[in-house]
């Protein structure tokens, strides 16, 4: 679907299917058209062009949607003048789901105790928790949050990660965007990444990791000047980290070893290094950033050495 405002293309040409039984993660700059999207899933707001189907239809033809698909996207969106309870009670009336729902939810996300006060006066956590509370009320198949852990306190993101893979494992879909990329990292098993409204990967976590770094290997030595004599004796360049410890990009750790093996050099560590889901996701969407600070910008627009451009969306190639 591609969705316009004016002149804007805040959401392009953009096309993917989130599959049942894994979570799927949303990750985009700010400004690259998640929130956006995620209203277009849910019928909130219309694609310019394209279309979002649920289980084969639109929001729109879903009988009882909240049934089918449960959506945190905006914690604040609750009546601020009716109890969570009540707020609650009416969601679960205009969906025909039992009031004893409204109990078990409120239970599960931990806000029992302030069931009958009103969420003005909550905290940006407990308000996050109303919100997920809402969106699990009907038992839906399908659940989509939009920065879930947005306001959480440690306890809480660790809750609402145990939440989602627990909801994946149940055969559910889940769909969650964050920018935290080190709970993402924890927590999906499946990626979808947009820059400027378009599609940059639709790919595993680990695909879009590999895809995005470059390998390395830590090696330490009691014997630096041996082991740097050996590595450019046969081509290979090995940063100094210091200590006696090296860096080498793009060599396996297998021919590393075998090499010092070969030389008698002893090592005190050999380690491959794997980049974080942070560095990917720098390295992949740092050219369509829309807001940047200057030197991140530097960075994430020289890119890290070894990353071709992408032409193709990752993961979609045929
Ligand atoms: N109603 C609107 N009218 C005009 N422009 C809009 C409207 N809603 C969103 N936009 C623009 O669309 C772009 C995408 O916004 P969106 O909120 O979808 O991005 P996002 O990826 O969710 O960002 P963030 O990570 O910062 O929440 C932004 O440039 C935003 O200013």
């Amino acid at each position: 679907m591609t969705k316009r405002y004016g002149e804007k293309v805040v959401v392009d040409d953009l096309a993917f299917t989130v599959r049942p039984g894994c979570v799927t993660g949303f990750l985009g700059p700010n400004g690259a058209g998640k929130s956006t999207t995620m209203r277009m899933m849910l019928g909130l707001d219309r694609p310019t062009s394209g279309h979002v189907l649920i289980d084969g239809r639109p929001y729109a033809q879903l009988k009882e949607p909240l049934r089918h698909i449960g959506a945190l996207l905006d914690a604040k969106a609750m009546h601020g003048g009716r109890s969570a309870y009540q707020n609650l009670r009416c969601l679960a009336l205009s969906n025909r789901i039992p009031e004893s729902r409204v109990e078990e939810v409120l239970h599960e996300v931990g806000l029992n105790p302030v069931a009958r006060k009103r969420p003005k006066g909550f905290s940006l956590g407990m308000g996050q928790r109303l919100g997920i509370a809402a969106a699990l009320l009907g038992d839906p198949e399908i659940v989509l949050l939009d920065e879930p852990v947005n306001g959480l306190d440690p306890e809480g993101i660790h809750w609402i990660r145990t939440l989602m893979r627990r909801l994946a494992s149940q055969g559910r879909t889940v769909f969650v965007s964050s920018h935290l990329m080190s709970e993402m990292a924890l927590t999906a098993d499946h990626l979808v990444v947009i820059g400027r409204g378009r599609l940059l990967a639709d790919t595993s976590m680990e695909d879009f990791i590999d895809r995005n770094s470059r390998s390395s290997v830590r090696i330490r030595t009691p014997e630096p000047e041996k082991l740097r004599d050996v590595l450019s004796a046969v081509g290979i360049t090995a940063a100094e980290t210091g200590s006696g410890a090296f860096e080498v990009a793009e060599v396996p750790a297998e021919r590393l070893g075998e090499l010092a093996l070969a030389h008698g050099i002893l090592l005190h560590e050999l380690s491959p290094q794997h980049a974080s889901l942070e560095e990917a996701f720098i390295a992949l969407t740092g050219e369509a950033a829309e807001y940047r600070t200057g030197p991140l910008a530097a960075t994430a627009a020289s890119g890290r050495d070894g990353i071709a451009p992408q032409t193709q969306p990752i993961g979609t190639e045929s």
